[in-house]
């Protein structure tokens, strides 16, 4: 069977994405830039995600023929706050600690680069945290390190299986690109 999707330059060192991307039976290859994730105050969460994608496919030269860059950016958001990554691993605790027990919103913002132009989208998911323990939080955050994860947890990683309670959306959203829409924009493409 030919496989009718253009082939993806996969921009991002997060192996999620990756294994997401792998699971998906795409055919892609990995280049990595640096890109400075800063954004304008003003900006709602869903306008963050995707003007930071953006950013990140704007890296690239646009000349790059037939294949499409993929970018993506994962944010949590509580209250109207933007959780991003945590600095420390107090800090992490501190995030945690604020998710546990409610209802968050966690958005990705997707850029796909092809033939100079930037398809852009997002999805939204629903996160329900149970009531966690002081002691699940550190013992969470000393063994797994969650440093590189919006929002301090993985849904896929310890404190997710034993601390969600359900979600509203697309799962795979919240470990980090949304496949289900990722396939529909490609396929359009
Ligand atoms: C909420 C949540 C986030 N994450 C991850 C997804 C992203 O990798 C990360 C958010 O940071 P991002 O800046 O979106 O991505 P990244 O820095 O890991 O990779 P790159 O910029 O190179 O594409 O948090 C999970 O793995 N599980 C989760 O449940």
């Amino acid at each position: 069977m030919n496989n009718p999707l253009p082939k993806i330059i996969l921009a991002s060192k997060s192996p999620r994405r990756q294994e997401l991307l792998r699971l998906m039976d795409i055919d892609f290859r990995i280049v990595l830039k640096e890109v400075d994730e800063s954004y304008p105050d003003h900006l709602s969460p869903e306008e963050v995600a995707l003007y930071i994608a953006t950013k990140k496919a704007e890296a690239f030269d646009e000349t790059i023929g037939d294949e499409v860059v993929l970018t993506a950016d994962t944010i949590v958001c509580i209250d109207g706050l933007i959780l991003g990554k945590p600095e420390t691993p107090e800090h992490a605790v501190e995030m945690l600690k604020m998710l546990s027990g409610r209802v968050h919103k966690v958005i990705t913002g997707v850029c796909l680069l092809h033939k100079h132009k930037y398809n852009k989208f997002f999805d939204v998911s629903e996160v329900f945290f149970r009531k966690l323990t002081d002691e699940e939080i550190t013992s969470y955050v000393e063994k797994y390190q969650p440093l590189d994860k919006a929002g301090s947890y993985g849904i896929q990683e310890r404190i997710g299986l034993i601390g969600i309670e359900r979600i509203n959306g697309s799962y795979t959203n919240v470990v980090g690109l949304p496949t289900e829409k990722l396939y529909q924009q490609l396929k359009n493409l």
